[in-house]
């Protein structure tokens, strides 16, 4: 498993695009039949992927967890961003279609991966934080993920925000995701921006476009810094920096959080005066 240290404003202010990179960027996701995992030491937070390319793979635990297996302290978020699937934990399986989200409680000792088709296989993207009381497993399918379209057309920020893990969604210690997806047209994201001083969070793009990138923003809002962004990259952010982004087209990404508490929309808008 990757691990990724946590930094401070100050520190970051002083890399270059390289170091930037090496610290913030996961761009190992997304391989066939090869479980990778990143540890960011922000929140304890573990982003992850696999594509059952040829076989059913069963998660594996890791030296730097401790642990008997994967989730004995920790609790987990995986969407599917690929064709259909099937989780099956500890016996009992979950299908999961494009989009659709599946949470995984603390003490599930046994999660399997698999996709109903070799032509098409399922990609599924995991985002994993310690917990300490048990959840019930939990399918959450796309429609009925609160889909909610905010922004507009003028502005190139108009875009449907689905969320699936939260208060008022399937239940976790303090884990909370969703997904947006941009309207074609549209190309900005979590713009206007905010912080979260409470709470990390770590962004995966999907279905960005070939020959396509989106420029993500990082930073504080007064000493902002750039990533540019492949399809099937995450970045880590900070909770005292801003993220946020721009493409070169429309695509979506899946947004993943831990720390304080589980309510959406606890953010710290960011005026667009104040953007340095
Ligand atoms: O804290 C919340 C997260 O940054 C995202 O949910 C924001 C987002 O998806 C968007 O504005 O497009
Ligand atoms: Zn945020």
């Amino acid at each position: 498993m990757n691990q990724r240290y946590a930094q401070g404003p100050k520190e970051v202010a002083g890399l270059n695009t390289a170091e930037l990179r090496e610290n913030f960027l996961v761009d190992d996701l997304m391989q066939n039949d090869q479980f990778n995992f990143t540890y960011s030491h922000f929140d304890r937070a573990i982003v992850g992927s696999i594509v059952p390319a040829s076989k059913e793979l069963e998660l594996p635990t890791y030296d730097n967890l401790r642990s008997d297996y994967f989730l004995e302290r920790r609790e987990l978020g995986v969407i599917n961003v690929g064709g259909n699937g099937e989780i099956v934990v500890d016996g009992t399986a979950y299908s999961l279609t494009k989009l659709d989200a599946l949470y995984i409680g603390k003490g599930a000792k046994s999660v399997k991966f698999k996709s109903l088709s070799a032509d098409s296989p399922a990609m599924f993207y995991m985002y994993s934080v310690p917990a300490h009381k048990e959840f019930p497993v939990q399918l959450v399918k796309k429609e009925d993920a609160f889909p909610t379209t905010i922004g507009s057309k003028a502005t190139a920020n108009e875009r449907t925000i689905y969320k699936y893990i939260h208060l008022e969604g399937a239940k976790s210690c303090q884990l909370v995701m969703g997904l947006t997806v941009l309207h074609e047209g549209s190309v900005w994201n979590t713009m206007p921006s905010h912080v979260h001083d409470r709470r990390s969070e770590i962004y995966f793009y999907f279905d960005v476009p070939d020959n396509q990138v989106v420029f993500h923003m990082m930073g504080q809002p007064q000493e902002t810094r750039h990533l540019i962004m492949h399809n099937h990259q995450a970045v880590i952010s900070p909770p005292w920096s801003i993220h946020s982004g721009g493409g070169t087209a429309n695509y979506g990404f899946i947004w993943s959080m831990s720390g304080e508490n589980l309510v959406y929309s606890d953010m710290d808008a960011v005026a667009m005066r104040d953007l340095r």
